[in-house]
């Protein structure tokens, strides 16, 4: 489904991510994983088509995506949930889903909100669309409220629903449990799994290790920019270069 190939990306300086390759096959979730700074957003922005790979090419399903605007990843089929949460507050649940429908990156949601009366006019289906994505993350008792009112957990669950709106083949999920107490969490993987057995694929970057373990198929470890490991979740957990990278990051944050 997903085809990471030699990629690296560089800011100036700084190479974010380097000569990284994997595939995904269709049907799993997928987890990937390391300290912080070792350039997992980089490369989840890179897939969602925020900025192209310095050098190196992915594909999904045959389509370069190197080139491409988030508009058209969001057409073949990939949609996103962002690390900083990216919800409208003076807008409804339901109106912050409808817009998701029309347009996914941070710029096009801008400008699909200046234009929300055409945009509501536009289309019945598309509340039919958003009030059912809101059922399916149990949210949809809350559509009217306004999202500045809810609480973290369900404004994780409201950019679970928009990103779902866009029917996506792959979602990627940017530490979607971040700040969740464990009930939430424990909520979120059942939901995660519900996504995957749904039929839609799932890359999650995640801190919560416990998470990660329980949900996934196969695991990507990044250090420091590289790939320094894959494999299922059990193979990961005893794997030395993982456990070094995570204890050196740890012993970093204790002496600094
Ligand atoms: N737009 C940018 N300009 C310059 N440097 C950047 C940019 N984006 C990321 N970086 C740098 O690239 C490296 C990888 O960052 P990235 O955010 O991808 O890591 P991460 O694994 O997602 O970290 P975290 O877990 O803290 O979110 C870091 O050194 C970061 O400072």
């Amino acid at each position: 489904m997903l085809r990471v190939e030699h990629v690296t990306k560089s800011f100036g300086g700084v190479v974010a991510n380097k000569d990284i390759s994997f595939t995904f096959e269709e049907g799993q979730i997928v987890g990937l994983i390391g300290p912080n700074g070792a350039g997992k957003s980089t490369l989840f922005n890179m897939i969602s088509a925020i900025f192209p790979p310095t050098e190196g090419n992915i594909f999904f399903k045959d389509h370069q995506l190197n080139d491409l605007s988030t508009h058209e990843i969001v057409r073949l089929g990939i949609s996103r949930t962002f690390q900083n949460l990216q919800v409208f507050k003076n807008m409804t649940v339901v109106e912050n889903v409808m817009l998701g429908q029309h347009i996914h990156s941070k710029t096009g949601l801008l400008s699909a909100a200046f234009r929300w009366p055409s945009v509501r006019r536009e289309d019945e289906r598309a509340y039919e669309k958003a009030m059912g994505c809101l059922a399916f993350v149990g949210l949809d008792h809350l559509y009217k409220v306004k999202a500045g009112n809810l609480a973290l957990g369900n404004l994780r669950l409201l950019e679970l629903a928009r990103a779902l709106a866009t029917e996506p083949q792959l979602l990627l999920l940017d530490e979607i449990a971040a700040g969740l107490n464990q009930k939430e969490t424990r909520d979120m993987r059942e939901l995660i799994k519900k996504i995957r057995d749904s039929g839609v694929s799932v890359f999650v970057v995640e801190h919560d290790m416990d998470l990660v373990m329980t949900i996934c198929d196969k695991v990507i470890v990044l250090d420091q920019g590289e790939k320094i490991a894959e494999g299922t979740p059990k193979e990961i957990q005893n794997h030395p270069r993982v456990i070094e990278a995570y204890l050196g990051a740890e012993m970093e944050e204790e002496a600094g």
